[in-house]
């Protein structure tokens, strides 16, 4: 499989070096060049199989022959054995027509493990088979962070470096980055919201001395690998439900738009999705685009549900390049005025498309905390407030005709203090966590500025010696 960059300009790439990269090196997201196809008989024969053989066979088609089949099987199995269910992913009955799709059951308890459990594996499997080391940098809101210092923690090749907005993420959320004691882990609290942290990380990837110098990958969603993990889960919850012989819609609480893009690709694939629901918090840029046609930045709220404290949404650009017919000129011109003005206009019918795939719903700060409430009452289920925000949103466009399924995207342990407010329940952390909250944390305070924060991993990197 080759992929391009949604700019057009970056080099033609293969899997691996898709892998390595994160940002192409136009500035833009590597997609690629074509959706595998499943047909109606491939799909059927998922049911009934385990998530792990489902994963390996949704993923094969984008790696082609680069990682053999054992070697690729050992790594899906290795990723998903830590989970606690199962079934990795389980589907739960929330209502006569709406499910559950519980993503939360990996090592950190949200959904970025399932793919970032898989993605340091592969990282590593293609470092040590080039002799490589690499600088691993992240942006998080609150949940990647965690999720991608446990994958990388202590890994030979890798030193990790995750920016994270100063006292805007959850106790649990901050203490996961700042409790791992490993040397090659770095949890950096900077001073700004998770744009400007994301703005950083995406500044380091277009400054070519620096990221060449310091070997830099990335674990975001800009990171292609992190989107292919993701797809699994919908096709799963799908064959679940009927599918392909009925089709089924999700609703994505939403910040980055990489899970919903997930989504969005296995409908490209084959799979029988009637909507792709956009949920989001009152930073509610992607509804607002969906409604207006005009993609436009304003100021983040900090609210209870902060990993979804986002106004500039990576991946968006992914979805552009799509309904753009990947004219990657037609991408750069509206990226561009993004960052010269703040905002940028969607022709008629790259808007169409996106509608005829994509509806969205906004839930502000009181109905998200009524939601919790309302169904730890009605059904003694603990919602995680993003989790809260995509089950508000789903009954809002829920019409009864297919079943419905909210992506849980997170363990309501996370975030104990806005859950036990909403509900009078305190969630507790499953036992092998509870240390965590006494540990002793280790974190780098830095001011938001990009010069900074190379400066600091420039110090702090093995791979700056260039190999191992
Ligand atoms: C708990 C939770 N829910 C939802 C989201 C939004 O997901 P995405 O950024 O892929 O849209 C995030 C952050 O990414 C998250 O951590
Ligand atoms: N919500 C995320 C923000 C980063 O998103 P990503 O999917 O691009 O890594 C977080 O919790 O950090």
């Amino acid at each position: 499989m080759k992929y391009s960059s949604t700019r057009g300009e970056a080099p033609v790439l293969e899997f691996s070096d898709v892998l390595l990269q994160g940002l192409a090196r136009d500035g833009g997201l590597y997609l690629p060049e074509t959706w595998p196809q499943f047909d109606t008989a491939t799909i059927a024969s998922f049911a009934g199989k385990s998530y792990q053989d489902v994963a390996y066979a949704v993923i094969r088609p984008f790696i082609g022959d680069e990682i053999p089949e054992n070697d690729l099987k050992t790594m899906i199995a290795d990723a998903y054995a830590g989970f606690r269910h199962p079934a990795v992913t389980p589907l739960v009955q929330s209502g006569s027509n709406t499910f559950l799709l519980e993503l939360f059951h990996g090592p950190t308890l949200a959904f970025k493990d399932v793919a970032m459990q898989l993605l340091g594996r592969m990282m590593d499997y293609v470092l040590t088979q080039r002799g490589l080391r690499a600088t691993i940098v992240g942006a998080t809101s609150g949940d990647t962070g965690g999720a991608a210092i446990e994958a990388f923690r202590g890994r030979e090749r890798t030193d990790i470096f995750i920016l994270f907005p100063d006292g805007r993420v959850s106790n649990v959320q901050r203490r996961q980055m700042t409790t791992a004691c490993e040397d090659n882990v770095h949890a950096l609290a900077l001073a700004g919201n998770f744009d400007d942290c994301q703005a950083i990380v995406k500044g380091m990837f277009n400054h070519f001395a620096f990221r060449d110098r310091v070997a830099l990958s990335g674990v975001n969603s800009i990171n292609w690998a992190r989107i292919l993990a993701q797809i699994v889960y919908y096709f799963v919850a799908a064959v679940a439900l009927g599918a392909p012989h009925r089709k089924v819609s999700f609703t994505v609480p939403t910040g980055n738009f990489g899970d919903i893009f997930a989504g969005y690709a296995a409908k490209k694939m084959g799979l029988p999705v009637e909507k792709l629901i956009v949920a989001t918090n009152v930073n509610d840029i992607l509804a607002r685009t969906l409604e207006t046609g005009r993609y436009e930045k304003r100021g983040v709220t900090p609210t209870i549900s902060p990993s979804m404290d986002i106004q500039v949404s990576s991946n968006f650009e992914r979805l552009l390049a799509e309904v753009s017919g990947r004219d990657g000129a037609a991408v750069r011109r509206m990226m561009d005025r993004l960052s010269q003005s703040g905002s940028f206009g969607i022709e008629k019918a790259p808007l169409d498309a996106m509608r005829s795939v994509f509806g969205a719903g906004r839930c502000n700060e009181h109905e998200t905390a009524a939601t919790i409430a309302e169904t730890w009452k009605e059904a003694g289920y603990l919602l995680d407030p993003h989790t809260a925000i995509g089950v508000h949103v789903a009954k809002e466009h829920d019409d009864g005709s297919v079943p419905m399924v909210v992506l849980g995207t997170a363990h309501p342990a996370k975030f104990p203090d806005a859950v036990e407010k909403a509900s009078g329940i305190r969630p507790e952390l499953p036992e092998n966590l509870k240390d965590m909250m006494i540990a002793e944390e280790r974190q780098q305070v830095l001011a938001a500025d990009q010069g900074v924060v190379e400066r600091f991993i420039e110090d702090h990197a093995r791979a700056v010696t260039a190999g191992v």
